[in-house]
């Protein structure tokens, strides 16, 4: 069994582990090199594009002013106030009212050498409404305004000039010259409408455009859109600002808005959901790897496994799973693979076996066999209480008869008589265990486990007849032809249960068979 650390399942396991984390890994970069930049943009570009609309609302109310402005600087009762006429004119046409109705914080009339001529608006600190003829007094709060006023006067052409000023309030300013309601001039003289960029004008765009505006002196103007990340209240904001330019040369407006940063975070939300999710799928994945893994893989090589160790047993004799030999696929292949080279072992070393325990020549059990099956014989013999009976048989006068007949004849003669043993053999009772070995060049060897002595002499002599029977010729034996055999017969039945001895005896009863004239059964205790 390989070690836990270097077995499939957990290099497998750590493969797939490290795939996830490469995965994890890479998506989580992917999510902050590409998605959070491209959602990082995205939000500015939504935060400009509003930070537009507030500027657009802006410039739709400076034309609005610009628009109210004509009006009331292109109309013969204004022409003729600015000249001193229409004494009623301001009373009957300005109020602290209309100036709330129409958010104007000063209108300024100036005569055509750019003195005031007469003004009237609401003081921005006191919140008093005041009429005047000069900017002194109760005015005087709109003396620096008015002063910048003078200087842009020259600017207003027919159509006015509109501006955008920073100081001493941020304002919307609209100029007009004073002509008839035809427009004819020439002009006498110049209107001003200046409407404050206050709290109450920023609480109107919000309502407009649903969106927070703060406007705020800056020095001069900057290049593009500034964004920062502001917290508030817990939540986090995009904070856009736009530095507008003013008619106030070295000042700027600050145009500021925030937004709640809900996109992106629903985005970002939405992306780490991804990023979850895409992690459980990967574990289930890898689960499901696992799963098939062990059972498609593991398991297989597993029960491989464990049959090819128990083959180390020499007792197992079964072959390859059947389940492994008849898979389709690459195990399956093994399998067969293996059994085939298991057959063709197991082949050669039962030939080996084979070999290394018969005789050649006649196919006969040889001596080491025969003195194995010998020693388990009387051990089994000494443990039951039984008996074991050998005879050694052996050819008479074999070489007069190789002399006589040639090598080759002989060869044929001693597979002739092992054949003949054999036959008789096979007509003995199998509970006997009869087995015939060809023990020497010419001599042979009976074991019989079991028999009693009687029986072995009745065995010994059937055979000693059955090779007179088969009428070999010999013409050259002293005693005549056909060829015959010797045997001498040895048997116990009780200890000592020792095979040499047993042997001993039984070759002492062959020389006495020999002794008595050949073609003789002799046992041991019949030797002289
Ligand atoms: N053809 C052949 N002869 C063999 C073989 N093995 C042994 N022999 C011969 O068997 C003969 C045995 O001769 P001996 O031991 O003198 O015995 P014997 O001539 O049979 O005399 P006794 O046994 O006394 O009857 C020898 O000539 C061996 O060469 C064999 O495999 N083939």
């Amino acid at each position: 069994m390989p070690h836990p650390l270097t077995s499939l399942r957990l290099r497998f396991l750590l493969a797939l582990g490290g795939v996830l984390l490469i995965t994890m890994v890479g998506l989580w970069l992917i999510g902050r090199l590409l998605v959070l930049p491209a959602l990082l943009e995205e939000e500015r570009e939504v935060a400009s594009r509003e930070l537009d609309r507030l500027e657009r609302s802006l410039t739709h109310n400076q034309q609005l002013l610009m628009a109210q402005v004509r009006d009331w600087a292109h109309w013969d009762d204004t022409y003729a106030f600015v000249q001193g006429q229409q004494p009623h004119y301001a009373q009957v046409n300005f109020s602290r009212s209309m100036f709330e109705d129409m958010d104007y914080q000063l209108m300024v009339f100036f005569d055509p050498d750019g003195n005031v001529h007469w003004l009237a608006g609401i003081d921005p600190a006191s919140d008093a409404y005041h009429a005047c003829g000069q900017a002194r007094g109760d005015c005087s709060w709109a003396a620096a305004l008015i002063t910048s006023l003078q200087q842009r006067l020259d600017d207003a052409e027919e159509g006015g000039s509109e501006h955008l000023f920073a100081k001493p309030w941020p304002s919307l300013i609209g100029i007009s010259p004073v002509l008839r309601t035809d427009e004819s001039g020439p002009p006498r003289g110049w209107l001003a409408k200046v409407r404050l960029l206050d709290a109450a004008w920023k609480a109107a765009i919000h309502d407009q455009t649903g969106l927070p505006i703060d406007v705020e002196p800056t020095l001069d103007a900057g290049p593009g859109d500034t964004h920062t990340l502001v917290q508030q209240d817990g939540t986090s904001l995009m904070n856009v600002s736009r530095r507008l330019p003013t008619s106030q040369t070295g000042l700027a407006l600050n145009l500021t808005t925030h937004m709640p940063r809900d996109a992106i975070r629903t985005s970002l939300r939405t992306f780490r959901y991804a990023l979850g999710s895409a992690a459980a799928l990967m574990l289930l994945v890898i689960a499901l790897v696992l799963l098939l893994l062990e059972r498609m893989i593991l398991g297989p090589l597993r029960d491989f496994t464990r049959f090819t160790h128990s083959l180390h047993d020499p007792a197992v004799t079964h072959s390859t799973p059947l389940a492994l030999l008849a898979r389709n696929d690459e195990i399956g292949t093994l399998a067969r693979e293996f059994q085939g080279l298991l057959e063709e072992q197991r082949a050669r070393t039962s030939s080996l076996l084979e070999q290394a325990s018969h005789d050649h020549l006649t196919g006969l059990a040889n001596r080491r066999l025969f003195d194995a099956r010998l020693d388990e014989a009387l051990i089994a013999a000494e443990l039951s209480g039984g008996s074991v009976a050998v005879m050694m048989v052996d050819i008479d006068y074999f070489k007069p008869y190789n002399d006589h007949y040639g090598h080759q004849a002989g060869d044929t003669c001693l597979v002739q008589v092992a054949d003949c043993m054999r036959r008789l053999a096979d007509r003995i009772e199998p509970g006997l265990r009869p087995l015939v070995a060809r023990t020497g060049g010419e001599e042979f060897s009976l074991l019989l486990e079991g028999g009693d002595h009687a029986t072995a002499i009745g065995v010994a002599e059937s055979l000693r007849a059955a090779v007179v029977a088969l009428d070999i010729p010999h013409v050259a034996s002293p005693v005549g032809s056909p060829l015959t055999v010797s045997i001498g017969v040895a048997s116990v039945q009780s200890p000592p249960f020792d095979p040499h001895a047993l042997m001993r005896e039984a070759d002492l009863a062959l020389y006495a068979a020999k002794a008595a004239g050949r073609n003789h059964v002799l046992d041991a205790a019949e030797e002289p």
